[in-house]
């Protein structure tokens, strides 16, 4: 008896409910049958399922009693999690009271409730109760003040729309450091006892102990929302960076919390941690007398017919459109199909809700069936939920096919399973994706590209169709490797070819970062300072528009207080026109300008602009505006910016590899044709192309400066590209010697020469080696001229504003 032998039906197959009842049952005539099955799980999962709350109560307050009232024994209809504070902990029925970092106070306690969200990875985790003791490592996640009211006494599953958790309060947060010692260990405590309902309800149920890691709150956020979302998850998933915020989810910027939260993590694994087999266990899961059954039911369910199997996380990378689609060409190519294989397509929720995804598969779906089934005839059967062990893997034995296409995937433990599972029945063989990091080891599977759908459904046919012969000896090589291939070979290869890496890095040229004492003490002491300083990439990150990148709040909070203070002289020298640099930064009293490269300088406290390429030969203007113009018609996306004296094509916004290569075109077309002939110079920058005029540049304005303000004792130069570089290495004139350094008067003193015959003798400067600071923007590893980096532009500007809390400092202690 079980629930797949139902009567076929056009719409819904197998209906869920019956399913469920019938998974319980057989998880019940299994446990009666007294067959041992043993074994531990270790999770590590970001955040633990459980959200603990702090209290702290006044005992001379009335304590009226938190809404709704204490659930004692009923259990709501669906599997589902229900706020068990009441149960786990009396004081949770006193009102909350709000948090006092009072040392003394110990009339404190935790209530526990559910962490709605991530309901997959939960219900993933319970399911496994009934087989499996389980610890569960995670972040404690944000400590609330007082527990999350509970939702109405109706309410269902958790729902990943958000549904549930509008109705539910927003507590405030304690940070993590407040929370002392003792009430840690108080929070372990209840943790080890904490039995979500699901685990009370599975009768027999191994227990499940949750472990917190304690983490500084400001680390825990950096890694998760700064360095797993902003830069390992589009890295991962083959995101344009382009379709990401700004350049700066740089690798630097939330690694040091990154690397800090690993090795919390590492430090609690290596505590709790015991040798926890897989190809070993799955050997044997595949052998849960649950599976039988179910296997059975399916055979009847699809008698007559070829089943593929695909299970995939509906999210975009695992190709599951793509997977439909070409088995719906396969129906078309090869028609003596139709009627005669069906696809079941098993989807389990992503990390993130996609509607639109979820949208276009249930309509790809509805297309196919529409299109090629019949009255007793449903090709694509789709079930998007999280299935029951015993249902995955009896599915994956009666498959005649297993397809795994994803777009970019990594191990894919799924096409393991497949092969484990198909060691005792048929033998059939895999269609995998050649864009998944598994693919490399089983050269036996029918590799695809999962974008070219023609070849997809070929492989399906000619898996479909494939001697017994063929199938048994494939299986043989993909059992091998699957059985041999454990966890612990895959992590011993990462582990060496990391250890490799770092080797590597050692030897690598690395900007050290900047040293803020030394950058500090050296402002201090100093009579006379230069700031020169970059903006795009350096005050303002990198974003897809020029015309957003618009000054924060803190960039001209710190370039207000370092102006303020007499001794220091700030320039903004940057590739911008005038116009724009007057627009964001106009208002800011004595901040000197440099724009377009070094063509034009306001100098503080003016208002008018020294054009230095007045007196050049501007012709070729016109000639670079026309080649831009025929590469801005090839390239969608680009677009050109017109400056005074200088030109930039713009190439972000377009597709990045046709970019670059149109840019690359571009650039040779310039540099070997019209370069030769006018006096420009072609400069590669960031997703950019500029012309400008040959005779200036941004060193030359450094070293004007420099000539102008000879007495400055310290200079703070920081940029991000390479038109920043002409600025290190002018002021790479000065190598950490203390004899006097002479600087001839720089060409852009002499362009704005009105009378020809005045002469420019050479000044010394006060400057020495170590009042320099030319500081790069990006990564360590970037070569350049630069003696220090720092990796974002937030952080130059946390620089500026702390030397602007010096000054105030030094001059309110006079
Ligand atoms: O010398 P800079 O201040 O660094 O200016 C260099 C160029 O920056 C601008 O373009 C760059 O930034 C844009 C905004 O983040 C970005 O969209 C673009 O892709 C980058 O190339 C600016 O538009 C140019 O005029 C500057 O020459």
């Amino acid at each position: 008896m079980d629930s797949f032998a139902e009567p076929r039906r056009l719409s819904a197959p197998i209906s869920l409910a019956a399913v469920r009842e019938q998974v319980c049952k057989l998880e019940n005539d299994h446990r009666a049958s007294g067959i041992p099955l043993s074994g531990r799980i270790l999770h590590v999962c970001h955040y633990l399922p459980v959200v603990s709350s702090f209290i702290r109560k006044s005992p001379d307050l009335p304590s009226p009693p938190q809404t709704p009232p204490a659930i004692t024994t009923d259990i709501p209809p669906s599997p589902v999690d229900v706020p068990p504070s009441a149960d786990i902990n009396a004081n949770s029925l006193e009102q909350p009271q709000p948090f006092s970092t009072n040392a003394e106070d110990r009339n404190a306690s935790w209530t526990l409730s559910v962490r709605y969200g991530h309901s997959a990875m939960v219900s993933g985790i319970t399911s496994l109760a009934a087989t499996h003791e389980q610890i569960v490592i995670g972040w404690t996640g944000d400590i609330a003040s007082s527990p999350p009211l509970m939702p109405p006494a109706s309410y269902g599953a958790p729902s990943t729309s958000g549904a549930s958790e509008s109705s539910l309060s927003t507590p405030a947060k304690i940070p993590t450091k407040d929370i002392g010692p003792e009430d840690r260990v108080v929070l372990e405590e209840q943790l080890a006892r904490y039995r979500s309902r699901d685990e009370v309800t599975i009768e027999g149920g191994k227990p499940t102990t949750y472990i917190p890691v304690w983490l500084d709150d400001k680390e825990a956020h950096g890694h998760y929302e700064g360095y797993c979302k902003q830069t390992l998850w589009p890295l991962f998933h083959y995101l344009l960076w382009q379709d990401v915020a700004t350049e700066y989810a740089s690798a630097d910027l939330y690694w040091p919390a990154y690397a800090a939260v690993n090795a919390a993590f590492a430090k609690r694994v290596a505590e709790v941690y015991r040798p926890g087999v897989d190809a070993e266990r799955v050997a044997k899961d595949t052998l849960r007398p649950g599976i039988q059954p179910k296997l059975e039911a399916l055979r009847a369910l699809y008698e007559g017919k070829k089943i593929i199997v695909g299970r995939d996380k509906l999210d975009v990378v695992k190709g599951v459109v793509q997977k439909l689609r070409a088995f719906e060409k396969l129906l078309q190519d090869y028609p003596q199909w139709i009627g005669h294989v069906v696809l079941i397509q098993v989807t389990s929720p992503a990390l993130s809700d996609s509607p639109k995804l979820e949208r276009q598969v249930s309509e790809l779906v509805a297309h196919i069936n529409g299109e090629y089934g019949s009255l007793d005839f449903i090709p694509v059967h789709h079930y998007h939920q999280t299935i029951k062990k015993d249902e995955f893997y009896a599915l994956l034995s009666v498959a005649d096919l297993g397809v795994i296409t994803p777009l970019r995937d990594g191990m894919n433990t799924t096409s393991m399973e497949f092969v484990l599972a198909q060691e005792r029945t048929k033998h059939s063989p895999l269609v995998l994706s050649e864009f998944m990091g598994i693919s490399s080891t089983m050269p036996d599977a029918l590799q695809v590209n999962p974008w070219n759908l023609g070849e997809v459904a070929d492989a399906m046919h000619r898996g479909l169709m494939m001697s017994e012969e063929d199938r048994l000896s494939r299986h043989q090589k993909l059992y091998k490797t699957v059985t041999t291939h454990t966890s612990h070979t895959w992590a011993a290869m990462l582990a060496n070819m990391l250890l490799a890496q770092v080797g590597r890095q050692n030897m690598a040229r690395q900007t050290p970062a900047m040293p803020r004492d030394r950058l500090e003490s050296q402002y201090r002491s100093s009579k006379k300072r230069l700031f020169l300083l970059d903006y795009d990439g350096t005050l303002a990150p990198i974003v897809r528009v020029p015309s957003a990148a618009v000054p924060s709040l803190d960039t001209l909070e710190a370039l207000e207080r370092l102006t303020a203070d007499p001794k220091n002289v700030v320039f903004i020298i940057s590739g911008r026109d005038g116009e724009f640099l007057e627009q964001h930064l106009g208002h800011i009293q004595n901040l000197g300008m440099s724009a377009e490269h070094g063509g034009f300088v306001r100098e503080p406290g003016h208002k008018e602009w020294s054009n230095f390429t007045e007196s050049l030969d501007m012709d070729w203007m016109g000639e670079v505006l026309e080649i831009f113009r025929y590469y801005t018609e090839r390239t969608t996306g680009s677009h050109i910016e017109v400056k005074k004296s200088s030109i930039t094509w713009h190439y972000r916004s377009s597709d990045p590899e046709w970019g670059l290569f149109q840019c690359h075109q571009c650039q040779d077309l310039l540099e070997n044709n019209l370069a030769r002939k006018r006096p420009i110079e072609v400069l590669v920058g960031k997703k950019n192309l500029e012309v400008r005029p040959l005779a200036v540049n941004k060193g030359e304005i450094v070293k004007r400066i420099l000539y102008h303000n000879p007495d400055a004792e310290f200079v703070f130069c920081a940029g991000d590209d390479k038109t920043d570089e002409d600025m290190f290495r002018a002021l790479r004139l000065f190598p950490g010697d203390t004899t006097k350094v002479r600087l001839d008067a720089p060409l852009s003193v002499t362009l704005l020469a009105k009378e020809p015959t005045t002469t420019y003798e050479p000044v010394d400067l006060r400057l020495t080696h170590e009042g320099v600071f030319t500081t790069a923007v990006g990564h360590s590893s970037k070569r350049t001229l630069a003696s220090w980096h720092v990796t974002s532009p937030e952080e130059v500007v946390e620089h500026l504003l702390n030397l602007g809390r010096i000054t105030n400092e030094l001059a309110s202690s006079l």
